[in-house]
């Protein structure tokens, strides 16, 4: 990682809970730090009112338009670029506590800590008055100039922290102006359904595609009544995958605030951490007191005049709090010094009970979202990521050098799968990482086109970065035995975590693989520190890798290097669930015979995952098996003799590889797979095939269909119909069709023996954003389940979902089923088709209840006894 934030103190975690079981995040934090705390002249001048104008009458009961420096962003994210992440699960970060110094400390005003102290003193002034009595009916100018005063502080601190960001080779302190690089994202408002379990790489692939049609709305348009409709908008939840820019949308709001130029109405922005707050795990804290300690610039700020301001407090990354929103919970709390847990004032905050005029925003990752009741969200937004615009203008921004960056652009836009992944700006950052490396040396070499070429390359880059900053005798590009056994323990960690399904990490997790804290920070582009040691609130540090997915391929490197160095133990350890389901693949007690068998075990394992955890791992496991990509990581791993034969394996047996009763979209990993290896045979005989004029005579294989559901999947035209009877394959290779239901308007799906991970296909192709799918036929399909039409009728009530017909019959359907399905006829639906469902009479009667219901727009209801008499409803 790039030294500057090796220095920087940032931190970030992510809910392993939301992590494993919900989305598979990943963690940035981002940021710059804090130079010198500046303010130009002019600008304060501008932004700060003068005592005279809080005089006014109308500061009494208005919140006052300071204009000035909300202390925003919790400094440690502010200051570094790199993400971090903590293990929520993990028994460590539980332990991980505050020692805040005592409480009489925070009241005397002592800052806690020592980076917000330096960043932004209050000052004494001529005209603060400390010691002001709260609660006076009329607050002396003296006292009003005071708070003032502080408020200016905390505005600057806030600015100094936001302004800048850290990236790159820069010297501590002088990082980037987050004005220069920042670039406007996509932000939707409403969101769309896929509270994904998959990966974000998969997300992304997906999200990709969707059409640039909803209706943008501006970060900093956030809390604006946009329309007539609109009422007033108190809470706002942001929803965006990892690394989508939710920090950076908070940093750059904060800091257009603390610079005067939007959202003047608003006295204070209050950015709380998420995953600072997590760091209280015992204490009780009123929101007063919590506000003492996360903006000691605001010490001396007193209860009433938390009630009189207009003030937003900002809950950056919920998904990474380890509190759970007790929404139920009936402890009611109002006032701000009244004491309980910080999860108890958090939902009272969100509820209105706790200061009902501040404006509360929450940004999540699209998993832990759903701990806010939605009757609680006047709006919800969504960070889409970049449009290729967007991905144009970062390029853009980032480089001065204006014929680099067409280059980049040119390069980006003629390889699909870095195009695709940079939607995701995390991904534009490791890409301009690589490429500009690349494009300004002299030997360049290949540009890398796949997932493992540039992360390869990304690695490399931060190695060198190390040692023009660190010195050293040998070459740049050469690695030391040192610099490989310190990467090779990293990987372990990053191996042994990713295994545990933990993505944040403490001393003692590295100090288990044989890392020294001291060398790990030299590394800071690879694993950062998160918090300051010597922040005083803070006692643990936290590491975490820059992104999830650096995390994943490092625990490839290393798995590889066990593999080359035959190191049986870690390798067996690892591929011995995979014997659970698919015993008849191996024999219990063979060993790994040769790399093709070792990959073919490595992919059945990631196959059996159920949310993809090693998707990206397996995909990087097979890039690293060609030689080309060994060689870029410059004697990392053991240089093997991959002979041309056992690579020629290795491809067939991903082509053939049997995937049933696997979920389809984890069987398009196969197709990954093979395009890592730089197999492009796959891929061009689906480009044929999809020009071709006889489809139906074409025999496809099951590698022919995923990679066929991926690029219709990934197709910017909607294809008109889905019919997986007219393709000539087998049945498992119309399953594997599947995921290309999110990209029709019509899927004839009959009569194939779809299981309930295909059921949850079809559901989120009808609750996407935007879902294209307009009619949908399931007909003789006996292995619909009552689950699986519990499924597909809850999909049908989702907002987003323009199902208009729906076709059952002859599906077995039994009373449960019915209800499902009569419960859903408040949606679009028009016509539904249920003949030959042999119903009974209370089915038949439920269904007809909820006809007379006026939400219910169908208009054909086909047979519902035995015999297909069309009925007009
Ligand atoms: N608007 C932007 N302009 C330029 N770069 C950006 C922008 N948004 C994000 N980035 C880049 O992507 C990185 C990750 O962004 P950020 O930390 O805001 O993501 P996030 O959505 O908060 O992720 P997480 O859920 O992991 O916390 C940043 O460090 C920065 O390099």
């Amino acid at each position: 990682m790039d030294e500057d934030r090796a220095e920087s103190t940032v931190s970030s975690c992510v809910s392993l809970k939301s992590y494993w079981s919900k989305d598979y995040p990943l963690i940035f934090v981002i940021g710059p730090q804090g130079s010198p705390l500046k303010m130009d002249e002019d600008r304060a001048e501008s932004t700060v009112p003068s005592c005279v104008s809080l005089k006014s009458d109308r500061s009494k009961i208005e919140p006052l338009n300071f204009g000035t420096g909300p202390q925003g962003m919790d400094e440690d994210r502010a200051e570094s670029t790199v993400p971090s992440c903590v293990s929520l699960k993990s028994d460590h970060s539980k332990n991980g506590m505050i020692d805040f110094r005592s409480s009489d400390k925070i009241e005397r005003g002592e800052h806690i800590l020592s980076n917000w102290d330096q960043s932004a003193p209050p000052g004494e002034s001529s005209c603060s008055q400390p010691g002001s009595r709260s609660g006076d009916a009329e607050m002396k100018p003296k006292q009003r100039c005071e708070l003032q005063e502080f408020i200016e502080g905390h505005k600057m601190s806030l600015k100094s922290r936001c302004e800048h960001v850290t990236e790159g080779t820069n010297e501590a302190g002088s990082g980037t102006l987050l004005n220069k690089i920042y670039t406007e994202l996509y932000i939707t408002e409403g969101q769309s359904e896929e509270v994904d379990t998959q990966h974000e790489v998969r997300q992304l692939e997906r999200t990709s595609k969707k059409n640039i049609q909803d209706t943008p709305i501006k970060c900093q348009d956030i809390f604006k009544v946009l329309s007539e409709q609109q009422k007033h908008i108190r809470v706002v939840l942001t929803n965006g995958v990892a690394g989508v820019g939710k920090t950076f949308s908070v940093q750059k709001f904060s800091l257009d605030w603390a610079e005067g130029l939007e959202n003047q109405d608003i006295s204070l922005v209050l950015p709380l951490s998420c995953r600072e707050l997590n760091l209280i795990t015992d204490e009780q804290h009123s929101l007063l007191s919590l506000l003492h300690v996360f903006h000691p610039t605001l010490q001396k700020i007193r209860a009433e005049d938390l009630t009189v301001w207009k003030l937003l407090f900002i809950f950056d990354g919920l998904d990474e709090s380890r509190f759970s929103l007790g929404f139920n919970n009936d402890q009611v709390i109002s006032d701000v010094t009244q004491v309980s847990s910080v999860d108890v004032l958090l939902v009272n905050l969100i509820q209105g009970n706790l200061l009902p005029s501040a404006l509360i925003w929450i940004t999540s990752r699209p998993a832990a979202a759903h701990q806010i009741p939605p009757s609680c969200v006047d709006r919800i937004t969504e960070v889409r990521g970049f449009t290729d615009s967007q991905k144009e203008e970062y390029f853009r921004r980032r480089f001065s050098d204006e014929d680099l960056s067409k280059r980049i652009i040119s390069h980006i836009k003629a390889s699909r799968s870095l195009h695709i992944m940079c939607l995701i700006p995390v991904f534009c950052w490791i890409t301009a990482i690589v490429l500009e490396d690349m494009m300004t040396r002299d030997q360049r070499g290949e540009l890398p086109k796949t997932l493992t070429d540039l992360y390869s390359h990304f690695l490399m880059v931060q190695i060198k970065r190390k040692k023009q900053k660190y010195g050293g005798k040998q070459r740049p590009e050469e690695l030391t035995e040192a610099d490989k056994e310190l990467l090779l323990k990293l990987g372990r960690l990053a191996f042994e975590h990713l295994e545990k399904g933990n993505i944040m990490f403490y001393s003692e997790d590295l100090e288990q693989c044989g890392l020294d804290v001291s060398e790990v920070s030299v590394y800071s582009g690879v694993c950062t520190e998160i918090f300051k040691r010597e922040s005083v609130i803070f006692q643990k540090s936290v590491y975490c890798f820059v992104h999830l997915s650096i995390q994943e391929f490092l625990a490839t490197v290393y798995m590889f290097h066990c593999y080359t160095r035959k190191d049986t133990v870690v390798i067996n350890k690892f591929l011995k669930y995979s014997f659970s389901r698919l015993t008849w693949l191996f024999s219990k007690n063979n060993p790994v015979t040769s790399l093709d068998d070792f990959l073919r075990r490595a992919l059945m394992k990631s196959l059996e995952s159920q949310n993809g955890h090693l998707d990206l791992f397996v995909r990087f496991l097979h890039g690293l098996s060609l030689e080309s990509n060994q060689r870029i990581l410059g004697g990392l791993l053991d240089q093997m003799e991959s002979h041309p034969e056992t690579i020629q394996k290795v491809l067939n047996n991903l082509k053939k590889v049997n995937s049933d009763k696997i979920s389809p979209d984890r069987s398009i990993n196969i197709f990954h797979c093979l395009m890592e290896m730089k197999d492009q045979s796959v891929h061009q005989e689906i480009q044929e095939f999809l020009k071709s004029k006889r489809k139906s005579e074409r025999k496809l294989s099951e590698i022919h269909c995923s990679a066929l559901a991926y690029l219709l999947q990934m197709s910017e035209e909607v294809l008109d119909e889905l019919n997986l009877q007219q393709y000539n394959t087998s049945e498992e290779g119309r399953r594997r069709l599947i995921p290309a239901v999110r990209n029709c308007r019509k899927a004839e799906l009959s009569g194939s023996f779809l299981s309930k991970s295909h059921w949850e296909v079809v559901a989120s192709a009808m609750t996407s954003n935007p879902s294209h799918l307009r009619e949908l036929s399931l007909s003789k399909n006996q292995s619909l389940t009552d689950a699986g039409v519990k499924l597909l009728s809850s999909a049908m009530m989702h907002p987003n979902c323009r199902l208009e017909t729906l076709r059952l019959w002859c599906c077995s359907l039994s009373e449960i089923s019915c209800d499902s399905l009569a419960s859903a006829l408040r949606s679009n639906l028009r016509v539904l088709d249920l003949s030959f469902n042999q119903l009974k009479d209370p089915a038949v009667k439920l269904l007809c209840g909820f006809l007379q219901d006026p939400l219910c727009k169908l208009e054909t209801l086909r047979s519902v006894r035995d015999d297909p008499v069309l009925s007009q409803v």
